[in-house]
């Protein structure tokens, strides 16, 4: 088996004096597809968080491949792209524009790989209507077409799955399979129940009310 990109080491999070987890271990390993899974407020999204180094509310080690996440924290967010579990694209901009902008801060891409990356979203004929005449599929599908056009080996999704339809949800799961054959991994909460071939699973809080910090 390959090396681990992403190693948690005993991570704890306790928020309002509740513990969400605790004595949490795993490794996100190149090729795999790994599901985030629990009940609602049970720290899934605080985990995803925690993991794309937007949250610092929590104890024990992150290793990027091998190393303490702090030492390598440039090359670790280079490598990785976090899709919150909002759409998170501007609804005055067309999503030609607003994948001109999730793009630009990274590399430059052409305006023909962003209407390809549309096009496998499902979304040609929508390059230049404003997203906030989309409907909300149409609006995630925008989101998610930054998948088509990444380079970036870890994929943190958080509910990507959220309001796309059936052909939308086959299609995301295939674009999961593609990354993880292509050596990439990716971590995923979701309700919907996602169950891929070989898939990982992190399994959080078996209560919603948590546990009570000892
Ligand atoms: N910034 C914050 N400050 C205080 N508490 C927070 C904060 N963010 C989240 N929480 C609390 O942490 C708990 C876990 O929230 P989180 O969003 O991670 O759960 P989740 O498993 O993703 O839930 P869901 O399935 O409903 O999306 C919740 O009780 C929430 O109120």
């Amino acid at each position: 088996m390959s090396s681990p990109m992403l190693q948690a080491v005993d991570l704890q999070c306790e928020r309002d004096d509740r513990i969400l987890f605790r004595g949490l271990d795993f490794s996100i390993v190149p090729g795999t597809v790994t599901r985030v899974e629990g009940p609602n407020g049970a720290g899934k999204t605080t985990l995803l968080r925690i993991l794309a180094g937007l949250n610092d509310h929590f104890s024990g080690e992150l290793l990027w491949l091998g190393e303490r996440w702090q030492s390598q924290r440039e090359a670790f967010l280079r490598n990785l792209l976090y899709l919150g579990h909002r759409p998170g694209i501007k609804p005055l901009l067309t999503p030609l524009e607003n994948l001109r902008a999730l793009t630009a801060v990274r590399r430059p891409v052409s305006d023909q790989a962003m209407k390809q990356a549309l096009d496998g979203t499902g979304l040609q004929g929508y390059y230049d209507v404003p997203c906030r005449n989309l409907s909300a599929g149409q609006q995630r599908r925008v989101a998610l077409a930054r998948l088509l056009i990444a380079d970036e080996p870890l994929w943190l999704l958080d509910e990507p799955f959220t309001a796309l339809d059936r052909h939308g949800v086959a299609g995301l799961e295939q674009l999961l399979l593609d990354h993880a054959a292509s050596g990439g991994a990716a971590v995923v909460t979701t309700h919907h129940e996602l169950a891929l071939p070989g898939m990982a699973r992190i399994t959080l809080g078996a209560s919603p009310a948590g546990e009570t910090p000892s």
